[in-house]
């Protein structure tokens, strides 16, 4: 059993299970299992604390309860229906986006990954989505929300912190974890922010995904972190995240290829 699934808890399992299963046709792009044990070696492989990333996803949920509440909340199901069958760009953190930005305008939806959203805010891109780990600008991430966009937001193991600053002020608010312990949040398919963005753009029936900045051979664009003054190259622990980020990426274009999803800009 992978570790991030607590079967000494088990009613979790299910109520996880349960919130993607809702939505009508909807299946996971990896099964529980098969998530739970490459998020397993993943942590092994970078280092991540399992304990930190169930705190941050128990916290993360009750934030999205919260949110619930206030009715910012939005469900996955609600996340896949802005996607299922349109023509879906993820805008993502290498230096190719900057050159091809103005092509996102013939997208039918645009998902942000992280600090993209900064730099798309500067060429007028409004995105629909947002996929974030809430290491980008968070300025941008909140004024991108109140425009419409929903903010897809991954909790783990470093981020708690900036989870409890930022979520309660999100407009519109769904939520990813890697461990299964959350019920309003869900197993996020994928790792990074950007291969995240993509597996969502599958599982959720995209009828073409379009892939702009989303190059891991490249350097780190300028926007991606609001500590960088300019672009540069990836420093050891992003190569070891994008050497994964390659990984998920291939695996889920072979997933996309099965459903008959075109995939463009690889
Ligand atoms: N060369 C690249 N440089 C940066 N991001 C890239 C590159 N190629 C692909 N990407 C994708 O764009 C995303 C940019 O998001 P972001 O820079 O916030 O990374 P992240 O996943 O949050 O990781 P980190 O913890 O380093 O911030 C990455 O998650 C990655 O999937
Ligand atoms: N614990 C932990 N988990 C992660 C991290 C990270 O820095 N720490 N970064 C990720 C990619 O952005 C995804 N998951």
């Amino acid at each position: 059993m992978p570790r991030g699934v607590t079967m000494d808890d088990p009613w979790v399992f299910n109520t996880a299970s349960i919130s993607t299963y809702r939505c009508s046709g909807m299946k996971w792009l990896l099964s529980p299992l098969l998530l739970g044990e490459l998020l397993d070696a993943i942590r092994g492989f970078m280092g991540y604390s399992l304990r930190e990333d169930c705190r941050a996803a128990r916290i993360l949920d009750w934030l999205l309860y919260e949110a619930r509440l206030e009715g910012r909340y939005r469900s996955i199901c609600e996340v896949c229906n802005i996607i299922r069958d349109t023509h879906v760009c993820i805008a993502g953190g290498s230096e190719s986006l900057e050159k091809r930005i103005r092509l996102l305008h013939e997208c039918e939806r645009v998902i942000a990954v992280d600090g993209a959203v900064a730099l798309l805010s500067s060429y007028g891109v409004r995105p629909d989505i947002i996929v974030t780990d809430l290491d980008g600008s968070w300025f941008y991430i909140l004024e991108a929300s109140r425009a419409g966009a929903v903010v897809l937001v991954h909790a783990h193991g470093d981020n708690i912190a900036a989870l409890r600053a930022v979520v309660p002020r999100i407009e519109r608010v769904a939520g990813t974890v890697q461990c299964m312990v959350s019920e309003l949040a869900y197993m996020a398919s994928g790792f990074t922010d950007g291969d995240r963005a993509f597996g969502l753009a599958v599982m959720c029936d995209a009828s073409k995904i379009s892939l702009y900045g989303m190059n891991t051979r490249e350097r780190v664009g300028w926007w991606s972190k609001p500590w960088l003054k300019k672009s540069i190259p990836p420093w050891p622990e992003k190569v070891r995240k994008l050497h994964i980020a390659e990984g998920m990426m291939r695996l889920f274009t072979a997933y996309a290829l099965k459903k008959g999803i075109p995939v463009e800009g690889l």
